[in-house]
């Protein structure tokens, strides 16, 4: 069954189109990534589905229901977690969860059972009577998903659920997010702009940017999609001959001048890696360094918008960002991707 299905859904805000006609269809049981820069659109997005934002064009329909005429049955299909702490600190952890709950209309021996169902999943169930206030960030956002859960959504909203974290506790965040979705079977749809969080945590990722979806499939299928490993070759004079040579090549499917010699995508790098060292040894080419880089998310979104994740952060307005805790992508897995390289030469 479809969690979620939105068609061609558009959001503005005055001039600023931040949902530009978008259209995807959220599977039941999977973990979603919506995964772009700051100011891509992915928490307006999360907003119209949430009910928070009409649309301003488009329908989207969440567990079955309309956003815009089935407000409240969406509403009781939901939890969400925004990327704002919004726990009561004088509170404890339990006394949170009751207050919610009890919002949510529940009471008496059946909230009691949700409350320690919940904690039990997020490893809470020892530190329930402590004040909010004392908890740790990690703790904290435990308590957040464990609220989430409380009322057995079925769809969980994440908006950015790592971000402010240190990289331990992010760590740990993602794993009580895969846990709890295995052993409730919730829908879960997260946004992030770290791309190692989309790789590592999601079903499928959607690369948004600038209000529109890019690309969208499983991480390793985006990352096949760029036809191999990044090899990076730094070469001592003119790597020219050997560009010759990698035209006739069937293993290389694409290359790219840079400053210290040649970018080449190589399919199953490690294997080629001494086939490529022998065409620049016939050629005279003298190697001085070579460097073999699996793709990740961020050469993806490189290559399809031509732009690093930081750089259309930098690029973007800046209203959204005021307040929000977020940082510039600083931790992506594997290489700071070089900008203006993009692009086979081939
Ligand atoms: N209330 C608002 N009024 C005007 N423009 C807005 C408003 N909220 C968002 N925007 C703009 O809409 C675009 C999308 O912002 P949005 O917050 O949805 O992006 P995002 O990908 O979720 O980024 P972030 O993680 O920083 O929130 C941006 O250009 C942003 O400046």
């Amino acid at each position: 069954m479809v969690a979620i299905e939105v068609d061609g859904l558009t959001k503005s805000y005055g001039d600023v189109v931040a949902v530009d006609d978008l259209s995807v269809a959220v599977e039941d049981g999977e973990i979603f990534g919506l995964l772009g820069p700051n100011g891509a659109g992915k928490s307006t997005l999360i907003n119209v589905l949430c009910t928070l934002l009409p649309p301003t064009a488009g329908t989207a329909r969440v567990a079955g229901h309309d956003v815009q005429t089935a407000g409240d049955d969406v509403r009781s299909s939901i939890g969400v977690v925004f990327q704002e702490p919004a726990l009561d600190e004088e509170l404890t952890g339990e006394e949170n969860l009751t207050f919610h709950g009890r919002l949510y209309g529940m009471g008496g021996s059946t909230l009691h059972d949700r409350i320690d169902e919940v904690l039990d999943l997020v490893d809470l169930a020892d530190r329930r009577d402590e004040r909010v206030g004392g908890y740790s960030g990690g703790m904290a956002r435990r308590l957040e998903l464990a609220r989430g859960l409380l009322h057995r959504p079925e769809v969980l909203f994440l908006d950015e659920p790592t971000v402010g974290l240190d990289a331990r506790t992010r760590r740990d965040t993602r794993e009580y997010v895969r846990r709890l979705n295995e052993e409730t079977g919730t829908t879960v749809v997260l946004t992030t702009h770290y791309m190692d969080e989309a790789d590592a945590l999601c079903d499928r990722v959607a690369i948004v940017d600038e209000g529109e979806i890019v690309a969208l499939d499983a991480p390793e299928a985006l990352k096949s999609s760029l036809g191999g490993d990044v090899v990076s070759l730094a070469v001592e004079g003119s790597a020219a001959p050997l560009r010759a040579r990698l035209d006739a090549a069937p293993w290389a499917s694409e290359y790219t001048t840079t400053d210290s010699g040649l970018r080449v995508t190589i399919e199953r790098g490690d294997a080629h890696v001494a086939d490529l060292v022998r065409l620049a040894d016939d050629e005279g080419v003298s190697i001085s360094g070579i460097d073999v880089r699996k793709p990740n998310l961020e050469t993806v979104f490189l290559s399809l918008t031509g732009a690093t994740l930081a750089e259309r952060e930098a690029d973007a307005p800046t209203d959204a960002d005021v307040g929000t805790g977020s940082s510039p992508q600083t931790d992506a897995a594997g290489a700071p991707a070089e900008a203006g390289t993009s692009g086979g030469e081939r």
